[in-house]
């Protein structure tokens, strides 16, 4: 006997309840329309094939719990139960039709007599007759009767209900529709195109995602993680070059992951009443991923909200340098996954949010840039937040301690949770593998409570023994397209260098790397007075002007980018064209992060390491860390260099005095407020004449720094020529690439033509144009190779020095010999 269930449950949802049932839907059904959760469900859900079905393919809004009610009738009347999963499955297909069909069916039944119409009708056309020959009863009659006019009662009720929330409904369907179509919309590759996904058994949802951003096949890291992470649940240490995709190889494991136990959870739901209720429904913290820098999580951030757009999965970030406010109201939406800083997390943590304590049901954890992670004992916050982390059911006995403030539930309770540990240079210690299997084997790990290594920091964080480890790093760590080379220069004319090859070759996006902030302002701010437009992103900025630099830099394909190390890991962005590393990296690893700004997704790119005799001791070493024997030298065109250090030495002479009358303005002013706020009025010890002497001396700067302004201005004015380079140029803005190209010809034809008649040379001209070639075309055309190997360069020079001995020895010996014949021969006369 089908239960009826109280009308109250179809009652209108709280916003909460609704935002949730969206999702729900969206998340169960993909491309289907979201539908509310039917009133009814242990019965019905007990008589129909596959409950979910229904859900997720069922029928709409009130209607739906009527028809539900309708059709566990005719089940039990006509014995037809197997009618109601045929009827849920065509539900999905008209829905629209149905509702139609419906409303008629009322309107019948309203004319109709009590107890008539198609219901009725329903009934009788099949087994009812069969009643009738077996001899039905008076009694049953009058028990069907009453069942009837129960159901008619409650056929009732529900169109008053959703006379109310039928708007809603459909207001979610347009939603739904809406978004459907712009899913569609934004399909980038075919169906046909993506089976390389299908085969890894990536959700339908997820290679919709990935049809969507025009991702056709999993990168070589996504494949190798993706079977044992979201199909075999394991925990993941991931290395794999830069730009390759790492982000997507937790990201999806993750993502599937949380899309099946939905689907899991929703069917269950629909099979148990008890869990219908609002709160059953909030979502708990799932997955917590902690990157080193504010900028890396939100990107890791956005990343992945691309691929979960239309699942209904929240991710949002949460880093330092923002309103605290805004990052509250944010968990408050109780979002799936978080993305942040140890920082802002520990500081959110520490405080109790809600959100972030109620770590039970967190299924995953993901360490990025890991190895960043444990560098130098940054990370205090990214410890204490390991601490709270519940045990996990696969870890250790000797459990992690966990702080009073987390709410942890008993052990047993704890579902598994899975780990992931990525980062490209994970692998660069010799024996990574070793150490790591037997960090994560033995005890002596979790016993350590200091994370100084990867093994101590995934056994901490709950890495199980049986970790899956996708090293697909090659020896030389950095990507395979990626052009690497040098200048040798003294430390005084790295500006000289950079300026010339960002206005020889200065062609697409560029990354400047700078070690020290005192060099990122100084550098920045003699490009600005060249006339180089840069933008900057250093530590000591505020968070809202450094994002706002990496969103122009994103804007622009030639823009130019002056950043600390801080910036080296993780940031992607299009075709970054090429890296200079300004000053060197204290280590390896950075280097790697740094130039792996260019070259990713498999395209080429350049990197420029401008080396200072201070730093040639380390940029050996550095080499011979990435087994280097030979590196490139970038072919610089010294003529151009004259024209080069004319505009370098004017501009260093503005920033020197600029530099001076900002600070003199600044302390001046630090006085004068200081005096203001103490109430005193500042008297200068100055008599006239110094008074009269200084505004003279501050005119006569004022003049200067005009006249050196000015001076620069007309060098601006034009492009920078080689020294040998005739006056005799047409030159300006207006030169575009079609008439540089006639023009480049009509030289060639004059070149010829002065060739033929014997002309003079003054009527040749060479066309300069704005088509710059870029530093790795010109490093692919004249770059030369040079050994940086400092042992063997040891030995050449020892080989030489031999040799050098040898050959002295030899003119010795030689001379000897001559002046001992020499000898002979006088005393024989
Ligand atoms: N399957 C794919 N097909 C094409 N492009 C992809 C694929 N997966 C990721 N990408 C793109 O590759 C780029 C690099 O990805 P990601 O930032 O995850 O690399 P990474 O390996 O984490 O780099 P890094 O080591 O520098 O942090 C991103 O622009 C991303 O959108």
């Amino acid at each position: 006997m089908a239960a009826v269930h109280p009308p109250q449950s179809l009652g209108p949802s709280t916003p909460r309840q609704e935002s949730y049932q969206i999702r729900k839907g969206k998340k169960s059904r993909g491309a289907k329309k979201p539908k509310r959760a039917p009133a009814s469900t242990s019965s019905v859900g007990t008589m129909v094939e596959d409950p979910f079905l229904v859900l997720a393919g069922g029928k709409e809004g009130g209607f739906l719990e009527l028809e539900e009610i309708d059709e566990a009738d005719v089940g039990i009347f006509g014995g037809a139960v197997e009618d109601v999963g045929e009827s849920d499955r065509k539900a999905g297909k008209d829905q629209k039709k149905k509702k139609k069909r419906k409303k008629r069916k009322r309107g019948d039944d309203d004319s109709a007599s009590p107890g008539d119409g198609d219901l009725v009708a329903e009934c009788e056309e099949g087994p009812a007759k069969k009643c009738e020959e077996e001899g039905e009863n008076g009694e049953k009659r009058v028990k069907r009767n009453k069942k009837k006019r129960k159901v008619k009662e409650m056929e009732e009720n529900l169109e008053s209900k959703e006379d109310g929330s039928d708007d809603n409904v459909e207001d979610m369907q347009d939603d739904n529709d809406s978004m459907e179509q712009e899913n569609k919309d934004e399909l980038i590759l075919g169906e046909d195109e993506v089976y390389a996904w299908r085969e890894l058994r990536l959700h339908p949802l997820l290679i919709t995602a990935m049809r969507r951003l025009g991702f056709k096949e999993p990168t070589p890291i996504q494949k190798a993680c993706f079977p044992a992470a979201a199909h075999q649940g394991k925990d993941v240490i991931g290395a794999a070059e830069t730009g390759s995709g790492k982000t997507l190889a937790f990201g999806l494991p993750i993502l599937q992951r949380l899309l099946e136990e939905q689907e899991k959870a929703t069917r269950l739901s629909w099979e148990d009443e008890s869990t219908k209720d609002g709160n059953s429904r909030e979502s708990p913290l799932r997955a917590l991923m902690l990157t080193p820098t504010r900028e890396l999580a939100k990107q890791v951030c956005n990343h992945l909200k691309e691929a979960a757009k239309f699942l209904g999965i929240q991710v949002v970030p949460i880093v330092g340098g923002l309103s605290m406010e805004k990052q509250e109201r944010l968990l408050k939406r109780k979002p799936e996954i978080v993305v942040g800083t140890p920082g802002r997390l520990w500081e959110l943590m520490s405080t109790g949010n809600q959100h972030l304590v109620k770590l039970h049901s967190l299924s995953f954890f993901v360490l990025d840039e890991a190895d960043r992670m444990i560098e130098r004992g940054h990370f205090h916050e990214l410890q204490s937040i390991i601490e709270m982390l519940p045990v996990t059911n696969g870890s250790d006995e000797q459990a992690v301690g966990t702080t009073p403030s987390c709410e942890t539930v008993p052990i047993l309770q704890i579902k598994k949770r899975q780990t992931f540990v990525f980062s490209a240079t994970l692998a660069l210690s010799a024996n990574f593998r070793k150490k790591l299997k037997r960090g994560l084997v033995t005890s002596k790990a979790s016993a350590s409570t200091d994370l100084s290594s990867i093994e101590a920091l995934s056994k901490q964080a709950g890495m199980k023994p049986n970790a899956e480890i996708v090293d697909l790093t090659k020896a030389s760590i950095l990507p395979e397209k990626l052009e690497e080379s040098f200048i040798e220069c003294s430390d005084d004319d790295k500006d000289a260098y950079l300026y010339y090859i960002l206005s020889v070759h200065g062609q697409g996006r560029t990354i400047i790397f700078c070690t020290s902030i005192a060099a990122l302002r100084h550098l920045s701010s003699i490009l600005r007075i060249l006339g180089i437009n840069v933008l900057t992103n250093h530590a000591q900025m505020q968070q809202r002007a450094r994002m706002k630099a990496v969103d122009r830099f994103r804007e622009s394909e030639n823009s130019i980018l002056v950043a600390t190390d801080g910036f080296a890991r993780g940031m992607d962005f299009d075709d970054v064209r090429t890296v200079i590393h300004y000053q060197l990296p204290h280590s390896t690893d950075v280097y790697i992060h740094r130039s792996g700004r260019t070259a990713r997704k498999s395209m080429a790119g350049c990197s420029i390491a401008l080396i200072s005799p201070v730093d040639k001791a380390k940029f050996y070493s550095l080499c011979k860390s990435l087994s280097k024997e030979n590196l490139q030298q970038f072919p610089v065109d010294h003529a151009y260099m004259p024209a080069v250090m004319n505009r370098l030495t004017l501009a260093r002479q503005i920033d020197k005095i600029t530099r001076k009358n900002s600070q003199e303005n600044a302390n001046k002013s630090w006085l004068q407020r200081n005096a203001e706020s103490m109430g005193l009025v500042l008297e200068t010890s100055d008599s006239e004449e110094e008074r009269v002497q200084g505004h003279k001396q501050r005119k006569a700067t004022s003049v200067h720094l005009q006249k050196l302004q000015q001076d620069l201005s007309e060098l601006l004015q034009h492009p920078l020529q080689p020294k040998t380079f005739s006056r005799r140029y047409l030159a300006g803005a207006g030169v575009s690439p079609l008439l540089q190209k006639q023009l480049e010809e009509l030289s060639k034809r004059n070149v010829k033509g002065t060739a033929s008649v014997n002309a003079n040379k003054g009527s040749r001209f060479v066309v300069i144009g704005q088509d710059q070639i870029e530093p790795l075309q010109a490093l692919q055309n004249s770059g030369q190779e040079v050994c940086v190997n400092i042992d063997k360069q040891r030995e050449k020079r020892r080989l030489a020095e031999n040799w050098r001995r040898k050959k002295q020895k030899e003119k010795k010996s030689t001379r000897e010999q001559k002046r001992k014949e020499k000898r002979k021969a006088k005393e024989r006369d």
